[in-house]
């Protein structure tokens, strides 16, 4: 019988919560996972809300179950396995009825999704998630891409199973085609950033100033009383402080230090500097991942170059205070960089991203989410602004955490600590902050060596240098 009111495929880590959510709501959910005895198991342990949900065993029986127009989530590994899923549903769903993609999707397959779907009489959707495990089934955060008609069709359903920051849902529709999902790419290159430099801090703790994990976590934990109050510290403070139920050992003793990465933070990258945007700490996040990965060649360039650290100069009440104030000041750095590029993307495809929406949307329910977003949110409500670096409140605060980010970085030189997504924030603001920089003799050495021209300072038009012959 249809008498469910929505379907989702993908019963993994994020669909199955999501579902447990959407069926909480009071929403009748039907449910297909390609190895079906999940999906028979995911029914059996739903406690009570089995009756919401209703198992089914092959895609024509989801669409079967749910009553027309049938809204289906598509929770599945990004890429080729969602083109699968949408093949099959255009198979089996008829006129009006919507598919929703809710993994973390490039958003250029994204776009070629809108495309390849347009005139097929189906209602596309591509949604960006965040949240993780807890907040699939608790509230994530919810940021979405198509027709505004077609969000005005599930805004019921997704506001109801978002976070909620002080009541308001963090669920917003945030432009056409792939708008949702490039938001979502940004949300995760920032978070590489955060994490990195969260990582750069622990090192600076654990091998700078020799602490154990369970003091760099009482560290963490203070910090979260403070400014860097977040989702990531709060957790990093209790990752510190656990302990390996094998071993007894400190938990991140005994993790190998090679990180994984599914795509998003590199897309975000590749997107910035296809628009041409700085995104240099988000960049330095993802080749720190890169360069973790290459283990065995690390450890063989220690026995060359010898992997000592010098002790971390300073006292340590001191050094705490500024690596502190320079964590901060490094993620206002990444934060700008990552609004930059959303709000490029904006001009450059007419999306029209509501910036001071998504910084809200994302101050409860995703990996992000933190209390330096609802300051954000305000930094940019006044109308557009060039860099968040240049609003007030912000400008405010790097005045006082920029000469401590200064510091720690330049002692981590000094000390041979590897500090690259801070040492790449304080490039960026330094940069940012240079009215005369040196690219004029770049420009000269274009000229020099391929007559490409450059403007003068005191006239306007291109002009040469009296390189002369030489030149060639
Ligand atoms: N984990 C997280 O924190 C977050 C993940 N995401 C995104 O959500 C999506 C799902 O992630 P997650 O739940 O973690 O992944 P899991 O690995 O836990 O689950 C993957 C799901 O995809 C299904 N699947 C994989 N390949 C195919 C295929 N070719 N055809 C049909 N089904 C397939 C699996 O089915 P089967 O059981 O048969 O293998 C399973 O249901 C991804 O896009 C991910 O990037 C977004 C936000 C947070
Ligand atoms: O989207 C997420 C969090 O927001 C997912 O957890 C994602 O997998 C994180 O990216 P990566 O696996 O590359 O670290």
């Amino acid at each position: 019988m249809a008498d469910a009111e929505i379907g989702l495929i993908g019963l993994g880590v994020m669909g199955s919560n999501l579902a447990l959510n959407i069926a909480e709501k009071g929403n009748r959910i039907a449910v297909f996972n390609r190895t079906a005895s999940k999906t028979h198991e995911f029914h059996q342990d739903a406690g009570p809300l089995r009756d919401r949900i209703v198992p089914c065993d092959t895609i024509e029986a989801l669409a079967a179950a749910i009553r027309p127009p049938r809204p289906v989530i598509i929770m599945v590994q990004a890429g080729a396995a969602v083109d699968e899923q949408i093949a099959h549903l255009r198979g089996v769903l008829s006129a009006n009825d919507i598919m929703i993609d809710a993994g973390n999707a490039n958003f250029r397959d994204t776009m070629r999704r809108f495309g390849e779907l347009e005139g097929s009489g189906l209602t596309f959707i591509g949604m960006g998630v965040s949240g993780g495990e807890e907040g699939a089934r608790h509230g994530p955060s919810i940021m979405v891409g198509g027709a505004e008609a077609s969000w005005k069709r599930v805004e019921k359903v997704l506001t109801a199973i978002a976070a909620k920051y002080e009541g308001e849902p963090c669920a917003a529709w945030l432009g056409p085609d792939g708008a949702g999902h490039f938001v979502k790419t940004i949300h995760n290159g920032i978070e590489y950033a955060d994490m990195q430099m969260i990582a750069e801090i622990y090192g600076i703790l654990r091998d700078g100033l020799g602490m154990a994990p369970k003091e760099i976590g009482q560290v963490f934990a203070r910090w979260n009383e403070g400014r860097l109050d977040s989702y990531l510290i709060e957790i990093t403070a209790r990752v510190l402080e656990a302990d390996d139920p094998e071993t007894g050992k400190p938990m991140v003793d005994m993790i190998l230090d090679r990180a994984g990465q599914k795509g998003t933070g590199k897309w975000s990258v590749i997107e910035a500097q296809q628009l041409g945007v700085p995104a240099t700490t988000i960049e330095a996040a993802v080749a720190a991942r890169v360069l973790s990965s290459l283990k065995d060649e690390r450890v063989a360039a220690q026995a060359v170059y010898g992997g000592g650290v010098a002790p971390f100069p300073g006292g340590r009440d001191e050094v705490l205070a500024d690596l502190e104030l320079a964590l901060f000041a490094g993620k206002v750095a990444a934060y700008a960089q990552g609004f930059a590029v959303m709000a490029e993307a904006s001009r450059a495809f007419g999306w029209n991203l509501p910036l001071p929406t998504i910084a809200k949307i994302w101050r409860a329910g995703c990996i992000i989410r933190s209390q330096f977003l609802g300051t954000l949110a305000k930094a940019f409500s006044g109308g557009p602004v060039a860099n968040l670096l240049m609003t007030p409140a912000f400008v405010q605060m790097m005045q006082e955490a920029n000469p401590a980010l200064r510091r720690i970085v330049a002692r981590s030189a000094e000390a041979g600590l590897p500090v690259p997504a801070l040492s790449s924030a304080l490039g960026y603001f330094d940069s940012y902050r240079l009215g005369r920089g040196t690219s004029n003799l770049i420009q000269a050495q274009r000229d020099f060596f391929g007559a490409h021209g450059f403007e003068r300072i005191d006239s306007s038009g291109a002009h040469h240098g009296p390189w002369g012959s030489g030149a060639a």
